[in-house]
């Protein structure tokens, strides 16, 4: 995501990139951002988050959770805004990024592509409309190098579907099966996951009735649309001081 982020910082007019950075040991530190895309960036990678987030008005962070939230104490001191893609949290690191965004702005969201977030909302109306007799189950594919699971994507949607039907995912959710797992319970909320080469990411909601079958799905082709959404993230933080969005937020969508 850090190059798909540099070339779409590049290609907006809108939008100055002002750091790169890396941690520290990498091999790209010191080195013009531009190198990863093979195109002139004028930046140079630096392993100073200090430097990098003083830079820039709003930080886009896609790493892992320890990393972001090292990165959000960071944004929090300096009193900066934040955009968070990373997936993967704990309850006890998400309690954390609410916090921060009680004093700094945040937009936090594990999918940041439009479509996706459209299907967020299809979900709700299929769910209240679904409500009876369908067993619900959220199947999503990626790629091989994903070392999160199920997606944050698969988590929101089962969330939402959740949500609407009235369930507590924390108790409904059943993450896989394997041998005699007994008739299925029509409160469950399932989730399986496939992991494979380079698919940059699937998912699916079926609503599985009696005589008939729903699916909703969602498939991206490339990392820009998580990109550019991550953009409209950061434009829709300007001017405001502090509070915790997500895309549904940022598109109008609640
Ligand atoms: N919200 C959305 O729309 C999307 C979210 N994601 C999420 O974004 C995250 C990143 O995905 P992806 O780009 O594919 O992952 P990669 O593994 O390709 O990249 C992660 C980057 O973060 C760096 N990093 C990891 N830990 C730290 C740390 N503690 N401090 C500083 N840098 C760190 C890694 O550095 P190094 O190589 O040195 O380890 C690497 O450069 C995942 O959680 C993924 O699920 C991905 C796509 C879309
Ligand atoms: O790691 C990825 O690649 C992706 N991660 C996000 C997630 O966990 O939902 C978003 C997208 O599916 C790609």
């Amino acid at each position: 995501m850090g190059r798909m982020l540099i070339e779409a910082c590049l290609d907006a007019p809108d939008v100055e990139l002002a750091a790169v950075f890396d941690r520290a040991g990498s091999p790209f530190v010191g080195r013009d951002a531009g190198e990863l895309i093979g195109q002139p960036a004028g930046v140079t990678i630096t392993d100073d988050i200090a430097a990098a987030v003083q830079a820039a008005d709003c930080v886009i962070d896609f790493t892992l959770p320890e990393g972001t939230l090292t990165h959000l104490a960071e944004v929090e001191r300096q009193g900066k805004a934040m955009v968070i893609g990373t997936t993967g949290f704990s309850a006890e690191q998400k309690a954390r990024i609410a916090q921060a965004a009680e004093s700094v702005p945040v937009v936090f969201a594990p999918n940041m592509a439009v479509g996706v977030n459209a299907v967020f909302k299809l979900l709700e109306v299929a769910a209240r409309i679904l409500d009876e007799g369908y067993d619900i189950e959220v199947i999503e594919a990626h790629h091989r190098l994903k070392v999160d699971a199920p997606s944050g994507t698969a988590l929101r949607m089962g969330e939402i579907v959740a949500r609407e039907l009235g369930r507590d995912l924390e108790t409904c959710a059943i993450y896989g099966r394997e041998g005699v797992t007994g008739v299925r319970d029509e409160q469950t909320i399932g989730f399986s996951t496939i992991r494979g080469g380079d698919v940059v990411g699937d998912h699916t909601v079926l609503f599985a009735g009696i005589g008939e079958r729903i699916e909703i799905t969602h498939k991206s082709g490339s990392r820009v649309s998580y990109a550019r959404g991550a953009l409209r993230g950061a434009r829709f933080l300007r001017g405001r001081r502090n509070g915790l969005f997500d895309m549904q937020d940022v598109l109008g969508l609640r």
